[in-house]
């Protein structure tokens, strides 16, 4: 089986000779550090050796839960926000057909996100659609008390039961939650729903590879456990023990650091060519982000999906301010083979593509912009990803989990707590008038009054 692999001598072009090398012993302590547990947040590892460490059993028990929900459902919406939301919406989206929701073979059940917002129209119009089909939920939350998804669970809980009967409705709400505590564990133990686990160590954004991620993957028709095997090969590929070299992931993780921290690069845009991967950007800006955004420090992620934004932020990318660089997602070979065809008449100019494939327009894209970028003072690192398959994207998800655990250690801080998200929902809860938050609400509109 081939592998992804890494190129950052585009990137390292923009450091003093030997820079991103002299970050090696650093790298080498952060990934010692994860390994025997001795780092800052050292009780959020249990994504460190997650993959290799997922039974057949467990596997199983997952794909019985996905097939009785295919069965019933011809709708299946996951309840979730942040971690218990974009790694599932990543990898389906991958995955799937551009057009899914539009293409209704009955072979799929469509899956729908929701919880992740509170838009009125949104929720409004999610339950509009859901009036007349069979549809079921996967609630998933680490707190179990999540607004967003708390709020959207009522709703959808409330018309499943009205629409299928409470009897029914037990059978297709499935609960992904704390062992313990939470009021989504408190629903599903009261309800007698199908229930799974997100382990007390592993923190959210780290929790793809967990039944959060692999349920919904599952319900949508794809293979966990190609997906665990191409992160059980990744875990094995960046181990502690393959030298520096070697190790995509302590590569990464230098590059990235040396750039931020030598050259002033302060912003990474993650970058694909291939639409599909739009929402693997967001859930990698969510890994890194809430990762390593604290004690003023941190790389700010950013995406785009190129060549579509090329043409609105591809200006700014080439002569804006010079603290970016990117990071491109390149795959390889695209699944599909589509040939530009001949035309008498060339009215369009085209006929000296005809005959080729759309993906070498698409790769020299890719080359171009490499080429203007660098020349523009933007370093360029590239993954590049042999196939959009459940075993490449597993390969994906570890190697950036990995990379994400190293970095944050280099750079200094906690990379598995994210204190921060707790200010915005002090003050809405205060907004609000929730109970036990007397004092807040008096404090906040006595400010409010006074602006
Ligand atoms: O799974 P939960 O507890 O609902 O949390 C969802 C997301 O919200 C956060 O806790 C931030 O508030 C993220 O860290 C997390 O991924």
């Amino acid at each position: 089986m081939k592998s992804i692999s890494l190129d950052i001598t585009k990137a390292a072009q923009f450091l003093k000779k030997d820079t991103v090398k002299a970050y090696a012993p650093q790298v080498k302590a952060a990934q010692e550090a994860l390994e025997r547990g001795t780092c800052p947040g050292n009780d959020f590892l249990g994504w460190l050796h997650l993959p290799s460490s997922v039974t057949p059993a467990f596997i199983e028990e997952i794909e019985e839960c996905a097939k009785t929900l295919r069965e019933k459902c011809e709708v299946i919406v996951v309840a979730g926000i942040g971690g218990s939301y974009l790694g599932a919406r990543a990898v389906i989206e991958a995955l799937a057909n551009s057009f899914s929701w539009l293409i209704n073979d009955k072979r799929n059940p469509t899956i729908m996100f929701a919880g992740n917002n509170i838009g009125e129209d949104y929720l409004a119009e999610l339950t509009d659609f859901l009036k007349d089909k069979k549809f079921g939920v996967i609630n998933i939350s680490k707190s179990g008390t999540t607004t967003e998804t708390a709020l959207t669970f009522r709703l959808l809980k409330k018309q499943c039961e009205l629409q299928r009967g409470k009897a029914e409705a037990k059978d297709v709400i499935v609960a992904i939650t704390d062992a313990k505590k939470g009021a989504a564990r408190t629903c599903a133990d009261k309800e007698g729903y199908k229930s799974f686990v997100i382990p007390d160590n592993v923190g959210g954004r780290f929790s793809v590879l967990t039944p959060v991620g692999l349920l919904p993957i599952a319900c949508a028709g794809y293979d966990i456990k190609a997906l665990i095997t191409g992160a059980v090969d990744m875990e094995k590929a960046t181990s502690p023990a393959v030298s520096f070299e070697n190790n995509i992931a302590a590569q990464y993780a230098a590059v990235r650091n040396a750039l931020y921290s030598q050259a002033g690069k302060k912003i990474e845009i993650m970058v694909n060519y291939q639409p599909k991967l739009h929402y693997m950007s967001e859930w990698w800006k969510q890994l890194y982000g809430e990762s390593e955004g604290k004690d003023h420090k941190g790389i700010f992620p950013a995406s785009c999906d190129f060549t579509t934004d090329l043409h609105s932020m591809g200006q700014w990318i080439q002569e804006g301010e010079r603290s970016i660089y990117e990071t491109v997602i390149s795959i390889e070979r695209p699944n599909r083979n589509m040939l530009f065809p001949h035309d008498d008449e060339n009215l369009d100019g085209l006929n000296f593509l005809a005959g080729k494939r759309v993906d070498e327009v698409n790769k020299m894209a890719e080359l171009g912009t490499r080429l203007a970028h660098v020349d523009g003072g933007v370093p360029n690192i590239r993954i590049s990803v042999p196939e959009l398959n459940e075993y490449y994207i597993g390969q994906l998800i570890y190697f950036f989990e990995i990379a994400c655990g190293i970095s944050g250690n280099v750079l200094g801080v906690n990379p598995f707590n994210q204190p921060g998200v707790e200010a915005y929902k002090k003050n809405m809860f205060a907004l609000l008038d929730k109970p036990g938050y007397e004092a807040e609400s008096k404090a906040i509109k006595e400010r409010l009054a006074q602006e």
